[in-house]
């Protein structure tokens, strides 16, 4: 067009650089800490360095690429060690934004950046109380963000590009690290220092991300998100009850499940040995606590297999766990005993999700 002769190099220019311009996601990431915003002194400090230090926009900053694959918006939710100051409020804190962020219509996905050591617990608690099908990831590092070889920043990209992807939705809350998506309901930390520290040995991954694509070859079978019972909206950390995890061992007694009920909790995870075994000196300290109005879960110290059905379960008033591990427990049981104390009924939730 010789009349407009600018806005016609204008229009080529542009299609050139950008031939088919696809619509980006809109993804809120809410930052709570952990190593992924952590720092070190050297970059070949990998252990007691601070976590918790970095803003979003700095994590941000420090993955290039990233706002080619989603429009970010971020929220400083927290900034701590997980490992160290996790708390109950903090989940339920965290829960009611990620439900607030999902809630515009606008937003495609969340992504939480959190640190390693309690994310499982994090991820569980979500899973089970935010009521949306849009992708919900977490996300964190095993190295800070100084180290050399950092893996935070390949994790951030790789949970982003998850959050985004329409092949995420429904999936419940998941874990991405070390380019694997773990469901929340089957994946837990199984390494102190690794940067491949999250899995499920037994049951295994819902899929990969590779070459920025997600690739998903399970579904969890476990009721997550849009069909839980539980609902944030619903929740303050009140409404909370205490939940113990006694963890036994050769030679155990009744010492510590006495401190837990002389604590006040009104629920007890017995990390037994094997499936579930619990130790003859052990054993009357948690009959007497059923006594009292305890509920006590069955469960194992073993990371794989699951604890099965005895009759003395149903002798003892005990509730078996299944095959969620003690940490994934007591967030189930404290969501349950908002709503029954009846171990008939709480067994019913335990085979369910
Ligand atoms: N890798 C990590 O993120 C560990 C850290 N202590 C945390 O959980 O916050």
């Amino acid at each position: 067009d010789v009349s407009h002769p600018v806005e016609a190099k204008q229009i080529i220019t542009s299609n050139t650089t950008n031939p088919v311009k696809k619509k980006l996601p809109n993804i809120k990431i809410l930052a709570t800490g952990g190593t992924i915003a952590g720092t070190g002194s050297t970059s070949t400090q990998t252990t007691g360095y601070q976590a918790g230090v970095l803003t979003p926009d700095q994590l941000i900053e420090a993955v290039p690429g990233l706002k080619d694959v989603a429009n970010i918006s971020t929220e400083q939710v927290a900034n701590i060690d997980s490992g160290t100051s996790n708390t109950d409020a903090l989940m339920v804190k965290l829960a009611k934004e990620v439900h607030k962020a999902l809630d515009d219509p606008e937003c495609d996905g969340v992504v939480i950046t959190h640190g390693t050591d309690t994310m499982e617990e994090t991820a569980y608690f979500l899973n089970l109380t935010v009521h949306s099908d849009k992708p919900i990831v977490l996300v964190g590092a095993m190295r800070p963000s100084t180290s050399l070889s950092a893996d935070g920043p390949l994790n951030l990209y790789n949970a982003v590009i998850l959050a985004g992807s329409k092949e995420a939705r429904d999936k419940g809350v998941m874990i991405s690290m070390n380019g694997k998506i773990g469901s929340a309901s089957y994946t837990f930390k199984t390494n102190t220092t690794d940067v491949d520290a999250f899995d499920n040995p037994e049951l295994g991954s819902l899929g990969y991300i590779q070459g920025g694509k997600p690739y998903f070859y399970n579904v969890p079978t476990k009721k997550h998100t849009t069909e839980s019972d539980f609902d944030i909206r619903k929740i303050t950390e009140d409404n909370l009850h205490r939940v113990d995890i006694v963890y036994s061992h050769a030679d155990d007694d009744r010492v510590m499940v006495d401190a837990a009920v002389a604590a006040g909790a009104k629920g007890i995870i017995h990390a037994g040995t094997g499936n579930g075994s619990i130790n003859e000196k052990t054993l009357p300290g948690l009959q007497d606590a059923v006594k009292k109005g305890v509920v006590v879960v069955r469960d194992t110290r073993v990371p794989e297999g699951m604890v099965t059905h005895e009759q003395t379960d149903e002798d003892n008033h005990f509730v078996n766990s299944g095959n969620i591990n003690p940490q994934k427990a007591r967030i189930l049981l404290m969501l349950v005993l908002t709503k029954t104390e009846d171990p008939n009924k709480i067994q019913e939730y335990f085979n369910e999700y």
